[in-house]
Order: C-alpha cells, then sequence, then structure tokens
C-alpha cells in the first residue's frame, strides 16, 4: 500500500522538479512498503540509502535553480538543506537498528511529511520565482512578442494602474484630440476675425476704385470737351472719392494685422497723387492720357493690393469666394478701359486697327477675369452674376459693345454716338459695382457663418471635453468600486487563508459576475479548509481515543500493570531483540502465597489493595527497561532485558524481601504476605527458544518454589548446581 501518492495539484510547474519530487514519493513508499514486509536490515538499509542519495541529488538541483534565479532565501535553504541531511542519517539508523516497528512507522511519517511540506511551501515559492527564467517549464505558453509585452507590462504596472489605463489612455486621447481641435477652431477664429477686416478693407477698396473710375472717366471726359462738359460733375465725384479714400485709410492705419497696417502709407500717397492729378487738370497743365494713365495707375495699384488679400489663410470656399470677388473687380477695370477706348475712337472717328486691335485685348482680358471667376466663384456667386449678365443694362452695353466692334470692322464709326456708348458702358460699370457689393456682402456674411461655426464647433468640443473628462473620472471611480476593490478584498482574504486564518469572509461583492464567481469560489474553499480543520481535530481526537482504548485493552485495571496480553506482546519483542543482538534476559514468574487465605480473612477488597500494593512495590524494584505485567490472578511476570544472572537473583530475592519483610498495613489490618518467584535465565536465545517455552520454564521453577516452601527464588541455575551438588556427593 502507498504511504503517499502523487497529486497533479502538487505540481510545482517545472518538469525536473515534479519528476524529482515522483521519485521522492516512490522511495518513500518503497521504504514504507520494506517495513510492512519486515525486510531485513540490509534491504531497509539499501532503501534507505537511495532515498537518501536522491534527497542530496536533488537538493542540489534546486540550489543550482535558486542561485539560477538569485532567489532571496538561498542561503537560508542550503542551511536547512544541509541540516536535513544530517538528520536523515539519525533517521536511517532509526529504521534500520530500532527493533520497535512503531519508532519506524515515526520516521517514514515524519519524511512523507517533510516531503508534503517541502514541496507545498518551499518549492512552490521558487517555482513561482523561476517563471521568469528559461528553466524548462511544463506548461510554456506561446512565446511572442505580445506576450512578452503583456508580462512585462504585468510586471512594471500594478494591477489598479493598468485598469486606469484601460480607461484613461483612449478618454484622455480623445481630449488631447478635442483640446488639439479647440486650439486649431481658436486659431482660425482669430484668422476668420482678420478675415472680416480683409474683407471690409476689399469692399472700401472696390467702392474706391468704383469711385476712381467715375472720376477718372469724367476728368477725360471734361478734358476730352474743352472743360465743358462733366465739370460741375467732376467736383461732387471727387468729395466721394475722397471720402472713400480716408475711409480706406483709416482701415489700413488702425488694421491690427502688419500686412494690411503697412498699406496705410501707400493708400496715402495714392492720395497725394491723385491731389497732385486734379491740380495739373485744375490748372488744365494735364493731358487727358495723362490723367488717365495716373488714376489708372492707382486703381491698379489698388487691385494689386486686394490681390494679395487672396493670400491670407482661410478657408478653401472662402479663400475661391474672395478671389471671384477680386475677379469681377479687375474685370469692372477693364470694362472701365474699355468704354475709355471706345469713347475716345467713337469721338476721333478713328478707325485705326491699333485701337481696334487694344480693345479687343481689353476684351479678351475682361473674358479672361469672367473666367477666373465662373473657375473660383460659388454657385451663389454665379447666380448673382448670371443675372448681372441677364440683365437689361448688361445686355444693352453688351451690344453697344458689338455694335462699335461691327463699325469698326467696317471702317466706319461716324454713325455711333460717343455719349450713348460711353453711358451705356457707364450704367454696365454701375451695375458691376453693384454686383461687387453684392459679393463682398456675400463674403462677409460667409466669414460670420464661418465664425459662428468655428464658435459653435468650439463650443461642442468644450463641451465634448468636459463630457469626456465626466466620464472619465466616473468611469474611474466606479471602476474602483467595482473591479479594484472586490480584487483587493479577494487578495486580502486569500492572504488571510493562506496564513491559516479562516476567519476573514469576502464581503462588499455586490456584482452577480466572475467576482461574484470568485467570492463564492473563496467562500467553497474557506468552508472546506473550515471543515478540513474540524475534520482534522476530530481525526486527532479519534486518533487519542484509539491510543487511550489500546492503552486501556493493555493495563491490568487493579493494579495499572500490563495485562497478560500486552505483557505476552512486549515480552516477545524483547525475546525478538535478545535473540538478533545476542543479548542476555531472564524471566521471573510470581505468585503471592496463600493470598486465597488473604481474601478469607481480610475480604476481596482487602485482598485487591494487598495485590495493588504488591504490584507497587514489585515495580519500585525494577529499571525502566524491565516489563512488569499480571498474567493470572495473584500471578506476575517480569522480562528482564540486558541482564547478568547474578543480577536477575539477587532482584529477585530482593522482590521477595521486600514483599515479605514488612507487612501491609490497612488499618485496622496487618497482613502478612510473601511471594514465590521461578526464575529462568539465557545468555543468548538460540532460534528454537520461544517466549512460551521460557515462561514454562519459569512456572516450573515458580512450581518448585512453592513446593520447597514458598517466600523464596527457585531457578534452574540453582536446581542444576543442586544437582550437580547432588551427583558430586
Ligand atoms: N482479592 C482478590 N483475590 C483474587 C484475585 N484474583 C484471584 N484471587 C484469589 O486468589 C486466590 C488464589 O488461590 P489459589 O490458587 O488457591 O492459591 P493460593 O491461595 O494463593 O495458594 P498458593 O498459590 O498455593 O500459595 C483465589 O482465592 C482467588 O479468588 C483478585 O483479583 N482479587
Amino acid at each position: 500500500m502507498a504511504m503517499i501518492e502523487w497529486n497533479d495539484g502538487l505540481s510545482v510547474g517545472i518538469q525536473a522538479i515534479d519528476d524529482d519530487h515522483k521519485t521522492l514519493i516512490k522511495l518513500i513508499n518503497d521504504l514504507f512498503d520494506a517495513l510492512e514486509q519486515g525486510a531485513e536490515e540490509a534491504v531497509l538499509s539499501h532503501t534507505f540509502g537511495n532515498l537518501e542519495r536522491y534527497i542530496r541529488h536533488h537538493f542540489a538541483r534546486e540550489e543550482e535553480l535558486m542561485m539560477r534565479c538569485s532567489f532571496e532565501y538561498t542561503g537560508r535553504h542550503v542551511q536547512q538543506h544541509q541540516q536535513f541531511i544530517k538528520d536523515i542519517e539519525q533517521l536511517k539508523s532509526a529504521v534500520v537498528t530500532s527493533s520497535s516497528r512503531s519508532v519506524a512507522e515515526d520516521v517514514v511519517h515524519y519524511l512523507s511529511d517533510w516531503l508534503i511540506k517541502h514541496i507545498v511551501t518551499e518549492d512552490t515559492k521558487l517555482a513561482q520565482l523561476s517563471e521568469e527564467e528559461s528553466y524548462p517549464r511544463r506548461f510554456s505558453g506561446v512565446d511572442n512578442r505580445f506576450n512578452k509585452l503583456a508580462s512585462w507590462l504585468a510586471k512594471s504596472v500594478a494591477f489598479k494602474r493598468r485598469m486606469l489605463m484601460v480607461v484613461c489612455i483612449p478618454v484622455f486621447s480623445m481630449l488631447i484630440f478635442c483640446l488639439i481641435n479647440i486650439w486649431s477652431d481658436f486659431q482660425q477664429l482669430k484668422e476668420a476675425q482678420k478675415l472680416n477686416v480683409i474683407f471690409e478693407t476689399v469692399k472700401s477698396s472696390s467702392e474706391l476704385i468704383h469711385l476712381l473710375q467715375a472720376e477718372r472717366g469724367m476728368s477725360v471726359g471734361v478734358i476730352n470737351s474743352g472743360f465743358t462738359n462733366f465739370f460741375s460733375d467732376v467736383g461732387d465725384i471727387r468729395g466721394n472719392t475722397d471720402a472713400a479714400i480716408d475711409s480706406l485709410w483709416r482701415r489700413y492705419s488702425e488694421a491690427s494685422d502688419s500686412r494690411l497696417k503697412s498699406q496705410a502709407e501707400t493708400v496715402a500717397n495714392w492720395r497725394n497723387d491723385i491731389a497732385q492729378l486734379r491740380r495739373s487738370m485744375d490748372a488744365r497743365a494735364i493731358k487727358s492720357s495723362v490723367l488717365r494713365t495716373g488714376y489708372t495707375s492707382v486703381i491698379e495699384g489698388l487691385l494689386t493690393i486686394a490681390d494679395q488679400m487672396i493670400h491670407v489663410e482661410m478657408p478653401h470656399d472662402l479663400n475661391n469666394a474672395i478671389i471671384a470677388n477680386i475677379s469681377v473687380m479687375h474685370f469692372k477695370e477693364k470694362v472701365g478701359v474699355g468704354r475709355a477706348l471706345g469713347t475716345k475712337s467713337i469721338e476721333l472717328r478713328s478707325v485705326n486697327a491699333d485701337s481696334l486691335h487694344m480693345f479687343l485685348k481689353v476684351l479678351g482680358e475682361q473674358r479672361g477675369f469672367i473666367t477666373t471667376f465662373y473657375r473660383t466663384a460659388v454657385p451663389k456667386q454665379r447666380e448673382m452674376f448670371k443675372e448681372l449678365e441677364f440683365g437689361e443694362i448688361y445686355r444693352t452695353a453688351k451690344k453697344e459693345e458689338a455694335k462699335l466692334i461691327d463699325a469698326w470692322s467696317k471702317q466706319n464709326l461716324n454713325y455711333l454716338d460717343p455719349i450713348v456708348w460711353w453711358k451705356s458702358q457707364t450704367r454696365r460699370m454701375d451695375e458691376i459695382q453693384v454686383l461687387n457689393r453684392q459679393l463682398s456682402s456675400y463674403l462677409q456674411q460667409q466669414t460670420s457663418n464661418f465664425v459662428l461655426e468655428l464658435r459653435q464647433n468650439m463650443m461642442s468640443l468644450i463641451l465634448l471635453a468636459a463630457v469626456l473628462m465626466t466620464i472619465s473620472i466616473t468611469v474611474c471611480f466606479l471602476l474602483v468600486r467595482s473591479v479594484i476593490a472586490p480584487v483587493s478584498h479577494l487578495t486580502k482574504a486569500l492572504t488571510h487563508l493562506s496564513t491559516g486564518d479562516r476567519s476573514v469572509k469576502v464581503e462588499g461583492i455586490e456584482a452577480n459576475d466572475e467576482f461574484r464567481h470568485m467570492a463564492s469560489a473563496y467562500e467553497l474553499c474557506r468552508r472546506g479548509l473550515l471543515r478540513s480543520d474540524y475534520e482534522y481535530v476530530r481525526s486527532l481526537i479519534n486518533e487519542r481515543e484509539v491510543i487511550r482504548y489500546k492503552h486501556l485493552s493493555s493495563i491490568d485495571i487493579l493494579t495499572g500493570e500490563y495485562n497478560r496480553r500486552k505483557f505476552t506482546e512486549l515480552a516477545a519483542q524483547e525475546i525478538h531483540r535478545a535473540r538478533r543482538y545476542h543479548r542476555p534476559i531472564a524471566v521471573l514468574l510470581l505468585d503471592v502465597d496463600h493470598f486465597k487465605r488473604v481474601n478469607d480473612c481480610y475480604g476481596h477488597a482487602q485482598g485487591d489493595l494487598v495485590l495493588k500494593s504488591i504490584c507497587r512495590r514489585v515495580s519500585d524494584q525494577l529499571r525502566s527497561s524491565d516489563t512488569l505485567g499480571r498474567i493470572g490472578g495473584e500471578e506476575f511476570a517480569i522480562i528482564l532485558p540486558e541482564t547478568t544472572q547474578e543480577q536477575s537473583v539477587q532482584l529477585a530475592k530482593r522482590i521477595c524481601a521486600t514483599v515479605a519483610d514488612q507487612p501491609f498495613k490497612f488499618p485496622p489490618h496487618v497482613i502478612h504476605v510473601s511471594v514465590s518467584i521461578g526464575l529462568v535465565f539465557e545468555h543468548e536465545i538460540s532460534p528454537s527458544v520461544s517466549l512460551d517455552a521460557l515462561m514454562s520454564r519459569a512456572d516450573t521453577q515458580l512450581y518448585r518454589a512453592k513446593a520447597e516452601g514458598r517466600n523464596r527464588v527457585c531457578s534452574e541455575m540453582e536446581a542444576a548446581s543442586v544437582a550437580k551438588d547432588s551427583v558430586e556427593n
């Protein structure tokens, strides 16, 4: 029968160590079997030797592993190993040389207890530590980078923090995303607010260009008419132009953007240039062509500044919209140039090819700007332009343009009226200016919408960020409550359980999930351990009961000495030992003399007291290694191991004397009693001599002692010497 058995639950997870443990279990079982079968000393010694060697081998393997893992308690463990190896030599001698079977069994129990403790506590700790090492493991998982990373994370970042990471990383990523977008929107908002200023200046520039175009046309008309036509109109328009220049200058000089501010000086210069042109005109000291060039250069300058605005960073749609708007401003200027060319040609009736060529070139430039407009304009702007193109004024002007080209091609401008031409083109320019204003308003509207959209976007992002923060804080709080707290409770409870404290319950887990299952499993485990604790205590009690019953079944109730059964068992062991080790032994049979009379005279109760007292006196004479037993009513037997013949005879005589010399006093009675003893002695017990044989021989001597008068010791040696004496005599 196996003393202990391997159970996979004992595995520490390291194949080599598990194999060692299995072999150790087998060797302990072998030792137990050998003892069960009553093996000879040589067999026991061999079996124990195997166990001892394997323990040394196992310790060496463990110590090597401890060194490799830098195990914290290596020194202490090595010391324990050395101590155990010393102890095991004593255990070996206890098993091999002890004649007592129970001693050998105790040693085997001790060894099996040691092995289980060693596997369950010491080696399990070591195995946990060696997980990081490359020691061949039984359950090696898939060793890939992901697993390594996960393992690194598990070791470097505590569970609580990992849980927080799970929540915080995505939430904070989104938060950062929101903040980046808020920042970007904020920047765009600032730019958009600047755009408003830019569009205002473009609008003002457009108004100024329109007034300058009108002033240029009228001023040229005044000069060309010899200062007869339009003179009063020029005065009115100059005032408007001055107001528009001042307004534009103020816009530029008050602008916070350095790009705009720098244009204020240019506008001031243009104001001076225009004033100079006017003075020259009023002094009639300028040609119309020079005057036109002067105005045109200012207009082109204004258009160039407007052109620069398209390079300001802004949303694509707005950028296209402003390009479209500026294209219309350019287009209008080209209409103005065409108007002047046509007017001059009709007035002079000039049909030269250069003029026609220039006119056609201007028309080409107009088409170019219209193409740019259509390419960049947003649908709404296109709609506005189409309305203009299909309007009566625009179509009339285009018809006049066609008439002029036709007349030019026929080389006859005589039937054309310059006033009609000029007016048609002027009305067309006015219409275009109306369109320009609409386009500018549209731009401002778009910018306002854009700003509004940005503001709303920013507000939404701020709201989202606030919601995310609230969610993350709430989720963190909930996680702490619902995950980390149960894990902490369970860990605490398990720690208590592992140290033997079975009283800690897991409380506060309200979820109906894995934690509840874990808590239930823990509770089952705790109750199971409690039950096994009680069972263990129960088994200890039972064991004690068995020992007590065993004791009772071995003891004579009256005297407290061994009864016949136990005495026979112990006497047989002593005889076995004496035979094995060739040691001497003596057997004494003692009978109370005339005890019937004691009973008869003093009663049975008094007789019992006398028997007890005799036993005490006899026992007082014995050594601890001697064995006394009551084998009959008033008959006792004594085994004296390791005693010489002389010592045994002396002891027997001393017993006789100690009983007979002092009467037993049980007031009011004084009872005189004696004992007779039959003694046998063996220097060395041969295999043929049994306990029964010795007892029988002792009984013969006892019978002789009774026969010879009682209160004496009779032995075989003395009988032999008497017989020898009589033969010699
Ligand atoms: N009080 C008491 N008497 C016992 C007990 N056991 C046996 N006896 C008595 O011991 C007596 C033994 O008597 P016998 O066998 O005739 O021997 P004896 O009277 O001692 O005489 P010898 O042995 O020949 O010296 C009997 O009267 C038994 O009743 C006991 O436990 N208590």
